[in-house]
């Protein structure tokens, strides 16, 4: 028998609390699109990172072309033809491709030479990126592709993609999976990290999955359901969120030419908004990522301050208070970057949760933090939304990247908001948790709250909002009813030809 590209034997590490892999045994081949699939915590990363040299396991060892290969640090595994594209990006706004991609490089050539290096990758594999672009001006799928780029030039011959496709528009998947394609019939083999299962249908050939740090199964994901696939990685029957008809309220969040210039160089100005939302409705706000989503949240959360009357909650004009004052009256936000934003990576959960929850959980009195109770709040989220850890005592950045937004989302549904804005609510997030976040936010608009959910998954917008609106640079369409909506008339809205433009263009 020929050896396969990567052998790992009897994989296995732990962590204080948890085995992230246990025994975890494979092969890749060379040229195959691999799939790795598994629930948040599963220990896909932990393997990822350990095939990489970020991680050392404690037993176990692969092979790589049949020699033994034991990457100390990832500069090992890179010089060994491993690649890999990160969930995060780690680029510098304010440098050009060409500059990002030498910073990567061991001993980089002149710039000039690099930036023609680019454009004969870019265009081999179809991936257009203009080299001399500032980074900070693409969009989420053009930076994507600095990443993959800085990847294809040193030739890899395992390419590993986390989660790839969270941050790019469908026409961006399409042109992804192109270049990936491409790539395996030259032989180069991809291990591919994802929770849409569908995008695994259409791009793998092989599937490992994995559970609680274990290979629970394999699986040909061509000639297996989404569903199937689904209920391997949880070991259950999946559930899947119901919308049951609710009562719409009144109007409780109005915002009323909504205007804002755009917070950094790189941001979007919000370009006067008009929007009411009632109590018990779940409205949804579709955009391709960079059209004003982060700078919503914030003029809702009070993170960006505008005119007092642009923002009205509760019969009262409230643009001009910041967050806290927000939270107390019941207007509450979390935003998409859980790392950092959402959540301080290096403090406990127990602290995380007293950095947004002390006034509406009083869990602070006459200037003193109250510690139990703060612990046991977050004990709370923990328990109620199935949070993967060992306890509120451990450090956000322990988590995996879907447990982190289960308790970062969590943590804001326990604390009852009147209104509650999420942005990426399922981001990273595997299905059968995508499914219990979303019908938490059903639920707590059945309870009468009203919800609006940004996101730029469609399929999850039309499964749980009532109304839909498009954000296309900073402008607002006016909502839709949910139900009914075509993929053209949704395509449309997002690419901004909604009514208010068209009667412009008429008049
Ligand atoms: N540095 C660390 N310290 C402690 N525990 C960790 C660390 N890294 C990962 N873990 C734990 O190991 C387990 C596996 O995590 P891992 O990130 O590999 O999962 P994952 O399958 O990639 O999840 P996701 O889909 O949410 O990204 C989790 O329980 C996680 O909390």
């Amino acid at each position: 028998m020929t050896e396969p590209l990567l052998r790992l034997s009897g994989l296995t590490k732990a962590y204080p609390g948890v085995v992230a892999n246990k025994d975890v045994s494979f092969d890749i081949g060379y040229g195959e699109v691999h799939a790795l699939l598994g629930e948040n915590g599963a220990g896909k990363s932990t393997l990822v990172k350990t095939i990489y040299g970020l991680v050392k396991p404690d037993a176990g060892s692969m092979t790589l072309e049949g020699q033994p290969f034991a990457p100390q640090e990832p500069r090992i595994a890179r010089a060994s033809g491993i690649a890999m594209v990160f969930q995060h990006f780690s680029l510098f706004d304010a440098m050009n491709v060409a500059e990002n991609i030498a910073l990567g490089m061991e001993n980089p050539p002149p710039q000039a030479e690099i930036a023609a290096r680019v454009r004969q990758v870019s265009d081999q594999y179809g991936l257009p990126l203009d080299p001399d672009r500032i980074v900070g001006e693409l969009s989420a799928g053009e930076r994507q592709r600095v990443e993959i780029i800085r990847c294809l030039l040193q030739d890899p011959k395992l390419l590993i993609m986390d989660e790839p496709t969270s941050v790019l528009t469908p026409q961006e998947v399409q042109i992804l999976f192109e270049t990936l394609r491409k790539l395996s019939s030259e032989g180069t083999a991809i291990l591919y990290i994802s929770h849409k299962l569908e995008e695994i249908r259409a791009l793998c050939e092989n599937a490992t999955v994995l559970r609680l740090g274990q290979v629970v199964g394999t699986c040909d994901p061509r000639e297996t359901s989404a569903r199937d696939m689904a209920e391997l990685m949880v070991g259950t029957k999946l559930h899947v969120p119901e919308k049951a008809p609710r009562p719409v309220g009144d109007v409780i969040l109005a915002l009323k030419g909504l205007s804002a210039p755009a917070p950094h160089r790189f941001g979007t100005p919000l370009r006067d908004i008009n929007l009411e939302v009632r109590k018990g409705e779940v409205l949804g706000i579709g955009g391709v990522a960079g059209n004003g989503q982060d700078e919503l949240v914030a003029a809702l959360s009070g993170e960006l301050r505008t005119k007092r009357a642009m923002v009205r909650f509760q019969d009262k004009d409230i643009g001009h208070l910041p967050p806290n004052a927000r939270r107390k009256a019941g207007l509450l936000a979390a935003p998409e970057e859980r790392m950092g934003h959402a959540a301080a990576p290096d403090m406990s959960l127990t602290e995380n949760a007293i950095l947004t929850a002390t006034t509406r959980e009083g869990l602070a009195k006459k200037g003193f933090l109250q510690w139990g109770k703060a612990r046991t709040f977050a004990e709370g989220v923990i328990k109620a939304f199935d949070v993967r850890t060992p306890g509120p005592q451990n450090a956000a950045r322990s988590l995996s990247g879907g447990n982190l937004q289960k308790f970062v989302i969590g943590r804001e549904i326990m604390q009852r908001p009147d209104v509650l804005v999420v942005n990426q609510p399922t981001w990273g997030v595997d299905a059968s948790a995508a499914a219990a976040i979303r019908q938490a936010l059903l639920d707590l608009a059945a309870n009468g709250s009203a919800v609006i959910v940004i996101s730029q998954d469609l399929d999850e917008l039309m499964e749980i909002s009532d109304r839909f609106a498009a954000l296309n640079e900073g402008r607002l369409s006016s909502p839709r009813a949910a139900t009914g909506l075509t993929v053209e008339e949704i395509g449309l809205m997002l690419g901004g030809a909604h009514d208010m433009e068209v009667a412009h263009v008429d008049a």
